[in-house]
């Protein structure tokens, strides 16, 4: 791997840098004076409609970002992570995720192993397990078909699958699914209370198969499961019993099948993946497991066929046009010269309410690094904060702070044309209501309102100031036909990219986590003194043997 271009040094920065300072944002009079703008800066990508019209934008901020992303090299880079090169430096692996969707007929060779011949081997494996599922063929240990599956996973083994799950909703044909993520007692307790053991089924995903939480709430689900059965009669406390009833209630999904044997799951009713899958990126591999009994196979291959259309359009497209690259390098513009702190993201589509969540992993965990690939510090910002809520509810909340506030938060919208459910309220289509403040807002982002539009209305001068909205702050809009599986893979595969682009332009290695590694640690060595241990307790600084004290002290066991 070449050592990471310094983006300062390239004279793409210096000419961004140059732009920078003679730029005064005006939304309002780059439209008026350019009737064109919209249709020149709005592209599609495979579904997805993307005007990027509303952002600070013009034609030679773009020829500079284009340049950039030449400069540090983001198409050979963009080329060695799709051929397999090892571009997660720190842990030595290829960065495949974008093989997981590739069509069966394709072929890719990674370290002397057709990746795409495994990859439809495990689908194939999921695809029959998981009809046996829906179709009740598959009995639990009582002989009753499986209503509820539940995924133990956390991270990129949680967020992903659950997010697309809540997406595709009105897509779902088969058994409920629920997600227990969370190390917190109660995320279990909760989750598994209205459930009938018998008709329930838990797939344990976890890449590494060593993960606290997970590992932690698989036994707890496993005690549940085997105390319930004993409890009805089902089952009697023999081994032999219990094996039987784990291997008609569990199944996982890791890349470590070893350690799902040891954890006492038959490797027969595993699913595999590989370590080139990093687990935020991983919600395309057998961690989509949940997802598929939910919908079924047509619809995850409608949805892995969207993500695949995306990675085409990010791998194939003219610079100019090619939205994920456009959207990240817009990203950089904003976050190293702007110095905006964090980006929006507001979904109009109740269904996407876990988008912004799953984001958050995808992005900071990706990009929130301060060296570089080659352990040199990084040069400029990184990482932007994400986050967001479904519109309308955010309006309700937090849109205040980005329409008046201090802070310059970038934005992105995004929505679909048709709804699953066409309701009216009387004669009003709901819908239309609803994308109504879609428009509305980024309209009002950018071109806000002035003081003589606010006198207009009559309103008394000393209230006119707390009601002008400067304007200007920039968004994207997204837009597609409807929320189809494909679209929500598109949408997927979007940000994948974006964040990988930003990756490149800062020189970080996206694909690592060692931060979170810290904490982990941490609360290993603190448990001991948690649970009373006094010389454990004695190595902890003075605060943090204060809070144990008084944990100890309240507790009531
Ligand atoms: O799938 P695993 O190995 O249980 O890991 C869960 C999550 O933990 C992390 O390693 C750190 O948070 C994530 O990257 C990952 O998605």
């Amino acid at each position: 791997m070449q050592t990471p271009v310094d983006p300062t040094s390239t004279a793409a920065w210096a000419e961004l840098t140059k732009l920078h300072g003679g730029f005064t944002p005006d939304l309002k009079g780059a439209f008026a004076s350019d009737p064109e703008r919209a249709a020149r800066f709005t592209f599609d990508a495979a579904d997805l409609h993307v005007d990027l019209s509303k952002n600070f934008l013009d034609d030679e901020v773009l020829a500079a970002l284009v340049k950039l992303a030449d400069e540090v090299n983001i198409p050979g880079l963009r080329e060695a992570m799709f051929t397999g090169e090892h571009i997660n430096v720190t842990e030595d692996r290829a960065v495949l995720h974008t093989a997981l969707r590739l069509p069966m007929a394709e072929e890719l060779t990674v370290d002397g192993q057709d990746v795409v011949a495994d990859v439809h081997e495990v689908l194939d494996k999921i695809y029959a397990w998981a009809e046996q599922i829906r179709s009740g063929e598959w009995k639990g240990v009582t002989g009753k078909p499986i209503t509820t599956v539940v995924n133990i996973g956390i991270g990129g083994s949680d967020l992903g699958p659950v997010m697309v799950y809540e997406a595709l909703k009105p897509y779902k044909t088969g058994p409920d699914a629920r997600f227990i993520s969370n190390i917190d007692p109660n995320d279990c307790a909760e989750k598994v209370a209205d459930l009938d053991p018998e008709q329930t089924l838990f797939i344990v995903a976890s890449k590494t198969f060593t993960t606290l939480e997970t590992l932690t709430n698989a036994r707890m689900a496993r005690d549940w499961l085997l105390g319930k059965l004993q409890e009805s009669g089902a089952i009697d406390g023999s081994d032999e019993q219990a094996k039987a009833a784990i291997a008609k209630h569990f199944v996982a999904v890791s890349t470590a099948l070893d350690k799902v044997e040891a954890f006492g799951i038959d490797p027969n009713n595993a699913f595999g993946f590989w370590n080139w899958v990093g687990g935020r990126y991983s919600v395309s591999s057998a961690v989509g497991t949940a997802v598929i009994v939910a919908i079924g196979k047509e619809n995850w291959q409608d949805f892995l066929a969207g993500m695949h259309a995306m990675d085409l359009h990010f791998r194939e497209t003219e610079a100019e046009r090619n939205v994920p690259l456009l959207m990240g390098l817009l990203n950089v513009w904003y976050t190293n010269f702007f110095k905006a702190e964090s980006h929006a993201v507001l979904p109009y589509a109740q269904y996407l309410h876990r988008f912004a969540a799953y984001l958050q992993q995808l992005t900071m965990e990706s990009n929130g690094k301060s060296v570089r690939w080659d352990g040199t510090p990084v040069t400029t910002g990184t990482g932007e904060i994400f986050w967001g809520e479904p519109g309308t509810n955010g309006q309700h909340a937090f849109y205040q702070l980005i329409h008046q506030g201090t802070k310059l938060i970038p934005a992105d919208f995004i929505a679909v044309a048709n709804p699953a459910h066409a309701t009216k309220d009387g004669e009003v289509d709901v819908h239309e209501l609803f994308l109504s403040n879609f428009f509305a807002q980024t309209a009002a982002l950018a071109f806000g309102k002035t003081a003589d539009e606010v006198r207009a209305e009559g309103t008394a001068e000393h209230i006119v100031p707390a009601r002008v909205f400067a304007g200007n702050k920039p968004t994207t809009s997204i837009m597609a036909p409807a929320l189809t599986p494909a679209v929500v893979g598109q949408l997927i595969a979007l940000y994948e990219h974006i964040t990988f682009v930003q990756g490149i332009v800062w020189g970080i290695d996206s694909f690592d986590q060692w931060g979170v590694e810290l904490g982990k640690q941490l609360a290993m060595k603190i448990a001991p003194a948690v649970q009373g241990d006094e010389e454990a307790k004695k190595q902890q600084d003075a605060s943090t043997q204060a809070l144990i004290d008084y944990y100890l002290a309240k507790r009531e066991k």
